[in-house]
């Protein structure tokens, strides 16, 4: 990234079209939100994390989730993931329940790998888990690790490779089983700067060829304009539905450096970041409207 390059402004969809450049008769609703909410615990214990969260989003959007820490991102993801049940309302993923480890392919802020294996034999594992035939496996675990830039480090072990590529490994991972629905929570959180950005780069121009639901955590506004075609900013615990934006910067046509360095993204940024710190403060009363 160059400080020194213009400010292109970066042309594409107008804010609220931007999953309306496909048929729409393919853009279905495949996640839908009704009335959810999550509550923890009991009595005077209990903490609701979430809701009444209503969202609907379709194939092909790439959703952001933002808001200040504890207010209810990753409780959102895990409902979308299925890892637990809402206690109010309704999370149906392409119409129906969402099944762990089928609907979606999930990547966490720890790569959670099996340190013993290599490289390919984590994605083997993964295939062999989404029912890929053996005769097929090697050519897709090929075709996975080409598209996360690790051809050269399949017969590696886990511990012999970075936090960055250990958390590349990871996306292809969830990738390996084509699940229509890619959810990452906070993935990049606990690398450095600079790899924290080649894998952001990577992740938009690999999201944005396979076409599949993204639903990404973060806390970062950088991050959430980067990534978003649609970013939706918490409240305060319980989390509800502060702002939801849709980006006007395209999916594709445009490089790394000519979307961070376009005024789209920085008002955009800037737009996020302020929702963040009012709807910290505001709580609940931040309003619900999509612009
Ligand atoms: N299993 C659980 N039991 C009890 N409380 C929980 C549980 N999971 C989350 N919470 C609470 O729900 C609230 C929301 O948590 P969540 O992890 O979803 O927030 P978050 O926005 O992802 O936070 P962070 O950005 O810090 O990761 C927090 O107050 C948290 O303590």
């Amino acid at each position: 990234m160059s400080s020194n390059s213009p400010s292109p402004a970066v042309t594409g969809p107008t804010p609220g079209a931007a999953s309306d450049t496909r048929p729409e008769t393919t853009a279905r609703k495949a996640i839908s939100l009704s009335g959810v909410s999550q509550r923890y615990g009991s009595g005077a214990s209990a903490v609701t994390a979430v809701g009444p969260v209503d969202l609907d989003v379709t194939e092909g959007e790439f959703l952001v989730l933002v808001g200040a820490s504890g207010c209810g991102k990753s409780t959102l993801l895990r409902l979308i993931a299925g890892f637990e049940p809402p206690t109010a309302g309704e999370v149906l993923v392409g119409g129906a329940a969402p099944v762990p480890g089928v609907t979606s392919g999930v990547v966490f802020q720890q790569p959670r790998l099996f340190p013993w294996r290599t490289v390919g034999g984590n994605i083997d594992l993964a295939l062999k888990y989404a029912r890929v035939p053996r005769s097929e496996r090697p050519a897709r675990r090929d075709e996975l690790l080409a598209r996360v830039g690790l051809t050269d480090t399949a017969d590696r072990r886990i511990w012999e490779i970075s936090g960055g590529q250990q958390q590349r490994v990871a996306i292809a991972r969830a990738l390996a089983a084509e699940t229509s629905l890619l959810l990452l929570d906070e993935p990049f959180a606990a690398l450095d700067a600079l790899t924290r950005e080649t894998l952001q780069e990577d992740v938009r121009s690999v999201s944005a060829d396979l076409g599949r639901i993204n639903v990404f955590v973060t806390h970062s506004a950088e991050e959430a304009a980067f990534l978003g075609s649609r970013i939706v900013v918490l409240t305060s615990r319980p989390g509800t539905v502060a702002l939801d934006l849709a980006s006007p910067i395209p999916r594709m046509g445009v490089t790394a450096d000519e979307v961070r360095d376009s005024p789209e993204y920085t008002v955009l940024r800037t737009q996020i970041a302020t929702a963040v710190k009012e709807a910290a403060v505001a709580g609940t009363s931040a309003g619900g409207a999509r612009s």
